[in-house]
């Protein structure tokens, strides 16, 4: 009887034991006991109650346990250790890239050594994966927690969200955009650069035609050709000009759907939906754009199936007079494995190229640029004739030309000098050497002789009359200038000269450019004649 009351009473205890734990468990629910330590360092989800489950645990009824304290303060030190290490990632990948592509990350939280961010798409986060996951994963590693991936996903609350579009989709304007918010994950275009205006588009001669044309269809007005189709060599502004009339079309006409992203990213989203076998919601959503701008297209060439695609799509919004904005970097007939159904459909609206930038476009485009920099950098003194110097040499695209203006300033600022023409050289060797032109010693010395009326041979030949010697230095100076050839090289082919007497030519003509405003003409013409 003793014994059945002893084994009863411990029974009792158990069952009063379990109960109680219940109780305390219905308040917050913990994750493993084996992984106590770990779970105790989850942050909180954002947006909700600190959820973490453990067996066994308990806590007060009137406040959090040590656990949930523990979590909360590990969860903001990692907030906070986010946006240090967003500084650094600044650095690292430049503005540009910084905006488009690491701004839109929210840190998640970090479970089992895996930092998890949301991202807007899963097109930015693929992106982000594929080309910054090492670097944040880098840098997380920096803060002595062990974590061994980083992962991107959309947030469930932004895939569950009622189809809405914004007019545009940027990250920007999607943190602008009011509730209820977007479906993220069905936002299949690319995030545009607020830089990327009609107001920072700088025209000249080469471009005025396409910038027209752009302007044109920005106004949102009823369609007059389809598509438009701009094209043109690297770096061009085919780019920027889709920008810019997306970013006018949001303005002038917000009830308008559109859409821009880039021929790689139409490629993506249709294998993504061919995968996930979600063609249907494909098919629907690049349908009922209102304004579809695809960059790039010449990246599906060859690729079969997203050429079909592509060709239905583009036919369905033709159909629905819905306007077209396309871009390549040549004409539609010159792409090649471009289906011919496709190359004509391309011709069939307004196709417009744009054309290497001329030296007044380029100057045009540095003085642009100057003047945004004096925002930032105040204090810079800039020499004359730095940027005709840069206009002139670097002739081989505008993303260079800016680059080098880029670089020019935050090394001037670094070392707080004037940017001289010194300086320019030094600093920008690299560049200039890069984007020299290919011209050549003896289509200098073809040049020079026209222009002083001498014959060639005597360019090179022994006399050292005054009116051959002074072209000849001439010659060698510009050799100097606008080629990449070394003195002994530029002596050999002036006769077999020795490189002391070239650097005597080049010096006496420095001299002379300032001294003499002839020769300054003179060397301005030959040098324009010769960079045409
Ligand atoms: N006319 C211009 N005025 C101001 N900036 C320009 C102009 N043309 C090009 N740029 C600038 O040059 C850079 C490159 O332009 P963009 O990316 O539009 O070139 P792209 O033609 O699209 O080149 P890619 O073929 O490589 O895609 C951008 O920073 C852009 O702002």
């Amino acid at each position: 009887m003793l014994v059945f009351i002893v084994l009863l009473l411990c029974f009792l205890g158990k069952c009063i034991l379990r109960m109680h734990g219940q109780d305390l468990l219905s308040g917050d629910s913990f994750r493993g006991g084996n992984r106590s330590l770990h779970a105790a360092e989850m942050p909180p989800q954002k947006g909700q109650a600190v959820s973490i489950r453990t067996e066994g645990r308990k806590t007060g009824p009137n406040g959090p346990s040590d656990e949930r304290l523990r979590a909360r303060k590990w969860g903001q030190m990692t907030q906070e250790q986010w946006g240090a290490l967003q500084g650094n990632l600044l650095n690292t990948v430049g503005q540009n890239n910084y905006k488009t592509w690491i701004e839109p990350l929210e840190f998640a939280e970090l479970e089992d050594g895996v930092a998890t961010f949301h991202v807007p798409t899963n097109f930015i986060g693929n992106y982000v994966s594929q080309n910054f996951g090492d670097l944040i994963l880098h840098q997380l590693s920096t803060t002595g927690e062990s974590i061994q991936r980083v992962h991107f996903k959309v947030p469930a609350s932004a895939a569950t969200a009622p189809k809405a579009r914004p007019a545009v989709s940027s990250p920007s304007m999607a943190k602008k955009a009011a509730a209820p918010a977007p479906a993220r994950d069905s936002l299949p275009g690319a995030p545009l650069d607020a830089r990327f205006t009609f107001d920072s588009f700088v025209v000249g001669k080469p471009n005025e035609l396409a910038n027209a044309a752009a302007r044109r269809v920005a106004e949102g007005g009823p369609v007059t050709f389809n598509p438009l189709f701009l094209y043109g060599g690297v770096g061009l502004g085919k780019t920027h000009l889709m920008h810019a009339i997306a970013w006018e079309l949001q303005k002038r006409r917000p009830d308008l759907n559109v859409l821009y992203l880039s021929a790689e990213q139409f490629m993506y989203r249709f294998v993504q939906a061919l995968r996930d076998r979600k063609m249907m919601d494909f098919k629907e959503m690049f349908r009922s754009v209102d304004v579809l701008m695809v960059d790039d297209v010449q990246f599906i060439a060859g690729k079969d199936s997203t050429q079909e695609e592509f060709f239905h799509t583009f036919n369905a919004l033709v159909d629905q007079n819905k306007q077209i904005i396309i871009s390549a970097d040549r004409a539609p007939g010159e792409i090649k494995d471009l289906e011919d159904r496709i190359k004509s459909r391309l011709q069939c609206g307004l196709v417009v190229d744009l054309h290497p930038t001329d030296y007044e476009l380029r100057l045009g485009i540095l003085q642009s640029k100057v003047e945004q920099y004096r925002v930032q950098y105040p204090d810079l003194q800039l020499a004359d004739g730095v940027l005709e110097f840069l206009a002139h040499r670097i002739s081989t695209n505008v993303r260079v030309l800016e680059g080098a203006l880029t670089r020019l300033f935050a090394f001037a600022s670094l070392v707080g000098r004037e940017i001289t023409m010194e300086l320019t050289q030094d600093c920008l060797s690299d560049v200039l050497r890069a984007s020299e032109r290919k011209i050549s010693v003896e289509e200098i010395q073809r040049r020079v002789a026209e222009h002083y009326n001498i014959r060639l041979s005597d360019m090179i030949g022994p006399k050292r009359v005054r009116t051959l010697a002074r072209p000849r230095q001439i010659a060698m100076y510009l050799c100097k200038q606008l080629t990449s050839r070394s003195l002994p090289e530029i002596g050999r082919r002036f006769g077999g000269r020795d490189h002391t007497t070239v650097m005597h030519g080049v010096r006496r003509i420095e001299e002379l450019r300032v001294q003499d405003g002839q020769i300054a003409e003179d060397l301005e013409l030959l040098r324009r004649s010769l960079e045409a």
